[in-house]
């Protein structure tokens, strides 16, 4: 059967994640918001290293899930969240909640930070919560513009509801897994996925705060300042350490792909210059994911008595940041 899947935050990662599940097989269905005009009209631009040019056109285009519900009685298959994660702003449980049908849909969360899961499992006991970690570099960079520039793999679990740290792995990521690879995504199956969070909260809190708040911005521009790469380094040194406390270190580093901030940097380095999804929030005086990125991580250290000095302080700058108009 064709699976129904329903993108709710159709931007850069949601626009490039539903064409290759629609080349998959799928019947995509995608909630557009500032670009509805353009891509009912024209489709999604896409512009990608690694797939090609080409007009995306979703089986269906909704200005909200509320129309999207009205409009498929049978229920979705998959839903699959692409929003910036603001909790502070929207609750991503209030926003898919009209689409959701008790024990079927399979929420996937591709989105960064960390804790961003519990509010959509405690709301729907009854529905698969599926994690996704993106590693990709994809920028809208005008309504339905798609530019996909780095990577693009995806690292997937089940979003563990009774906090064990044994994960066990329910068919809804292995089918999950299934179509993104069929759409061409070189997907994988986290050991632990709360560690792969962290291990990405690694790159995504020093460099993304480092960018916004030196205004090097780009990756290589920052890691050719001594003194910013050496900011960069030992804030992703403490991350490391406080991972490694939290999730032990049978889980982390664990069987992996973890990688090292050492490895990440150099990774970073042979990379194109690149400027982190949160710098182009704050340029474009969008709101910045530092809830999740920074003050859920600062929290959750906190709770465990696991020292995040730099952590903190890179926190309330990034709030101070977020603050102008
Ligand atoms: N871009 C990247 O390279 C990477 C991004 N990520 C993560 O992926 C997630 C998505 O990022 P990205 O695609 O870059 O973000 P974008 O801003 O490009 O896309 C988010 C989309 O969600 C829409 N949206 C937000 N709130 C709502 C709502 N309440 N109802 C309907 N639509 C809504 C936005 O609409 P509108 O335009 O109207 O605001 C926008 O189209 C983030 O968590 C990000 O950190 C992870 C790795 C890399
Ligand atoms: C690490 C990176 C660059 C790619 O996954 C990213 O997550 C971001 O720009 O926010």
């Amino acid at each position: 059967m064709q699976p129904r899947i329903l993108v709710v935050g159709t931007g850069a990662v949601g626009a490039l994640y539903a064409w290759r599940l629609q080349a998959a097989g799928g019947h995509v269905s995608c909630i557009c918001r500032s670009n509805y005009e353009q891509v009912t009209k024209n489709g999604f631009d896409m512009r990608s290293f690694s797939f090609g040019n080409a007009i995306f056109r979703p089986d269906r285009v909704f200005a909200s899930v509320q129309e999207a519900t009205d409009a498929e009685p049978a229920g979705y298959h998959y839903i699959i969240v692409c929003t910036k994660a603001l909790p502070e702003r929207v609750s991503t449980a209030d926003l898919i909640a009209p689409a959701m049908t008790e024990s079927k849909t399979a929420v996937v969360l591709i989105q960064n930070g960390v804790g961003i899961e519990q509010p959509v499992a405690e709301r729907f006991p009854q529905n698969p919560c599926v994690s996704c970690i993106a590693y990709v570099g994809v920028t809208q960079t005008a309504p339905g513009v798609i530019e996909h520039v780095l990577l693009g793999d995806l690292t997937f679990g089940p979003y563990n509801r009774d906090g064990a740290t044994e994960q066990t792995r329910p068919a809804d990521v292995d089918s999950i897994i299934k179509l993104m690879s069929s759409g061409g995504i070189k997907c994988s199956a986290a050991h632990h996925i709360q560690a792969m969070r962290w291990n990405k909260l690694t790159w995504n809190a020093p460099f993304g705060a480092a960018s916004v708040l030196t205004g090097l911005h780009d990756t290589h521009t920052m890691l050719d300042n001594t003194e910013c790469a050496k900011l960069i380094k030992e804030a992703m040194e403490e991350i490391w350490q406080a991972a490694t406390m939290m999730f032990g270190p049978e889980n982390f580093p664990g069987p992996g792909p973890v990688t090292s901030p050492m490895a990440q940097i150099t990774r970073t380095r042979a990379a194109a210059a690149y400027k982190p999804s949160i710098t182009v929030d704050y340029t474009n005086g969008s709101p910045m994911e530092v809830e999740v990125i920074f003050g859920n991580a600062v929290r959750e250290a906190k709770k465990r008595g696991i020292p995040m000095p730099r952590l903190e302080l890179l926190y309330l700058m990034m709030r101070i940041a977020g603050q102008r108009s």
